[in-house]
């Protein structure tokens, strides 16, 4: 269980997240929904290290692990799948799968290359390409296979369907729901609310740096009202 509690964070002066509180059961997805703006990213970072918390408690199944060096997080168990991917271009496949696993083993399920690769047949026939020759889809699915092979119990997904082909959307989608089948926990950041709603069982949505809905997955796919209310879109 990942939990969060009145935790506080921003850049320099003002803080952006103003107390949030936040659990992600053992095998379980939520998705962290909210408007442009609202510190749905900046929570990642603060949960990944990237961030430090001014104040508020973040533990990992009872370890605070809040303003740990990111290393030291990733080996707690806490896999990140960051906005953007920031995959390395000159690197192949194989080798950000192996350079990951290499930097220390989490705390979670190991996931070797081969089981990346039955999860994302793609990749594997891409083993030996470079990062930058792959699509769009592609490099997607090897963010997610690297932050798998650093062994995680948690992974934190910033945004995973931006910039992809909604048959992609899909696919990635697949994938997810498998990861979460096969006992991983998973914090889903996401505009696509289709997918977020698609692989989610719960749902957290984030006002101006707060936490002020949660409710499960289905519950807020019935309510049209709630969720133009709270995100602009029916
Ligand atoms: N590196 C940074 N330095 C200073 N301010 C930042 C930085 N990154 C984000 N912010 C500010 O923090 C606030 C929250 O941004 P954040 O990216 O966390 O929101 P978000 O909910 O993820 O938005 P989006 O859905 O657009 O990705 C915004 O006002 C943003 O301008």
């Amino acid at each position: 269980m990942l939990r969060m509690h009145d935790v506080v964070a921003g850049y320099g002066r003002g803080a952006v997240l103003q107390g949030v509180d936040l659990q992600v059961p053992s095998g379980r997805a939520v998705a962290l929904l909210g408007r442009n703006g609202v510190g749905k990213s900046t929570l990642v970072s603060t949960i990944a290290g990237l961030l430090r918390p001014t104040a508020g408690e973040i533990r990992l199944d009872g370890r605070d692990i809040a303003g740990l060096r990111p290393d030291l997080i990733a080996r707690a168990g806490v896999g990140l799948v960051p906005q953007g991917r920031r995959i390395w271009p000159s690197m192949t496949v194989a080798e950000h799968l192996a350079l990951a696993a290499g930097r220390g083993r989490g705390a979670g399920r190991a996931w070797p290359a081969e089981n990346v690769f039955e999860l994302f047949p793609r990749l594997a026939e891409r083993r030996r390409h470079l990062a930058a020759q792959l699509s769009g889809g592609e490099q997607q699915m090897l963010a997610i296979g690297r932050a798998l092979a650093t062994g995680p119990r948690v992974v934190l997904m910033d945004e995973p369907s931006e910039g992809l082909a909604p048959v992609v959307v899909d696919e990635v989608a697949t994938a997810l729901r498998a990861l979460v089948a096969a006992g991983l926990s998973l914090l889903l950041v996401e505009h696509d609310v289709h997918l977020a709603l698609g692989v989610a069982d719960e749902v957290a949505v984030m006002v101006r740096g707060r936490i002020v809905h949660r409710c499960p997955a289905a519950a807020f796919s019935r309510d049209e009202g709630l969720r133009e209310r709270l995100l602009g879109v029916a």
